[in-house]
């Protein structure tokens, strides 16, 4: 087959195909070669390749050999040189997009972002606060049948959103490879948008967003107040669902909370499954803490931690994992230059500008509102000498928190409570510290109380 033929061909498949599809997808396909039955095209991408071969090989093979050139199929190449620009690139040496077709999940040819290839349910630390969340994220990345669409993860700033979303798409890539996963920001799905608008390349655009089998979008609040993007987000939305295709959604807060979207998209949003990330507890804290500390071993082998530092951190930094897993490293790199092991001394000195921001600003005064509010009772309870229990483990609560969420000594806690003695407020703290691992009703109290007090 000569290229004058190809383009005759190529014309009888403009009728055929329509002149949008023409222009997208049969316009750009350069022959290359024919052997032992076999026609072979270059493509700009494997992308292109794929969607070519899938949506319009059996109507190629027709034309050509209606054309009378006995071609059993077709196959697509695309240059395997690091792309610079889609039309520039060089076309000498080259691949056979079939034959990366399981690359697909992240190929860069999708309109998808590169994962991380630490965030794995491997890496995922489980506890209470996000059991639920990856209990659902778990089920999403088995894959088969779409039981909840969307799934909609939200939680605070650095509670592991992306870190889930990146498990899932791996997890669903190891399982199916063929799967179309696509992981992007609402910001860079935005920028995407604006760039098709521009190029005039909205068919490209829309094509390539619902030919996805899973598509999963980062940080949706991003597109809160911006109505073009959000009017396209939300037809790739109905368009997907409608062919049952996976979608996740995450976003720092619950879709009605997120003021500047449209009720439409809000309610499709919460159609599915929406799970929050719990703000993180002192045991899963703790938990990534110890799991980090494993990772890093390798990196700093020998490196010896004391007692009581890892527990320390967990306790003292509650902002964000983020900041912890940060606030460790430091310490980690600090320790291995000086050459010392991580005590506590030095840990206070390598963190102090961490630890002094992460004092919350909560008040003894504003724990033992909460607290007394929490258990019914009245303030002058809480504070004065009654010892019965009633007052007594409330007081106690009272006194771990204030340990727990200020700065304050335990003199200055007990001057607080009545004048008591600093003994007296270390035995509560101890006491509870104690009751919290046997008495989940404890536990949960605390966990309420904490919660509300640093909201
Ligand atoms: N449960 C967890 N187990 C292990 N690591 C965690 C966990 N939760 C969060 N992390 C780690 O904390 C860091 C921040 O998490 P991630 O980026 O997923 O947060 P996010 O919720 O997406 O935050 P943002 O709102 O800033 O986008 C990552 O390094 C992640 O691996």
């Amino acid at each position: 087959m000569t290229k004058d033929l190809w383009g005759q061909i190529r014309e009888k498949l403009r009728a055929t195909v329509g002149k949008n599809n023409y222009a997208n997808w049969i316009e750009p396909l350069e022959f290359a070669a024919l052997e032992g039955g076999v026609a072979t095209f270059m493509v700009p991408t494997t992308f292109m390749g794929n969607w070519v071969s899938r949506n319009f090989g059996d109507q190629i093979v027709h034309e050509i050999t209606k054309a009378g050139v006995p071609v059993s199929r077709v196959e697509f190449m695309v240059p395997l040189v690091a792309r610079t620009s889609e039309r520039d690139r060089p076309r000498t040496e080259v691949r056979k997009s079939r034959s990366v077709a399981s690359d697909a999940a992240v190929d860069s040819d999708l309109p998808g972002a590169p994962l991380d290839s630490r965030f794995t349910f491997d890496t995922f630390v489980v506890g209470k606060p996000n059991e639920l969340a990856h209990a659902a994220a778990r089920r999403v990345a088995e894959g088969g049948t779409v039981t909840f669409n969307p799934l909609f993860l939200y939680g605070g700033v650095g509670l592991g959103k992306t870190h889930l979303m990146h498990a899932i798409a791996w997890e669903l890539r190891k399982r199916s490879p063929d799967l179309r996963v696509v992981y992007l920001s609402a910001e860079q799905f935005m920028y995407r948008f604006v760039q098709a608008l521009r190029d005039k390349d909205m068919i490209a655009f829309k094509q390539l967003f619902r030919s996805v089998d899973v598509l999963m979008v980062d940080d949706v609040q991003f597109i809160a107040g911006k109505d073009a993007t959000q009017e396209e987000f939300f037809h790739t939305f109905n368009a997907l669902v409608d062919q049952s295709k996976q979608i996740i959604i995450s976003s720092d807060r619950a879709p009605t909370e997120i003021n500047g979207i449209e009720d439409r998209i809000v309610s499709r949003m919460q159609s599915g499954l929406v799970v929050d990330l719990h703000p993180t507890n002192y045991e899963l804290r703790l938990g990534i803490l110890q799991q980090k500390v494993d990772q890093l071993s390798t990196q700093f082998p020998g490196l010896k931690i004391q007692d009581g530092v890892l527990e320390f951190l967990a306790h003292r930094i509650s902002t964000n994992v983020r900041v912890l897993e940060g606030a460790l490293m430091r310490l980690f790199a600090f320790a291995s230059l000086v050459g010392r092991e991580v005590s506590m001394e030095l840990t206070q000195d390598c963190l102090a500008d961490v630890l002094r921001a992460s004092d919350r600003k909560i008040t003894v005064e504003e724990i033992q509102r909460k607290v007394s509010d929490h258990f019914n009772i009245r303030l002058s309870d809480l504070i004065g000498p009654k010892r019965v229990r009633t007052f007594a483990r409330p007081r106690q609560i009272a006194m771990y928190l204030a340990k727990q969420l200020t700065t304050r000594s335990l003199p200055e806690i007990g001057r607080r409570f009545g004048g008591r003695d600093h003994t007296t407020v270390m035995h509560g703290v101890r006491r509870i510290e104690d009751l919290m691992h046997k008495d989940s009703q404890i536990a949960d109290d605390l966990e309420l109380l904490r919660r509300s007090l640093e909201a």
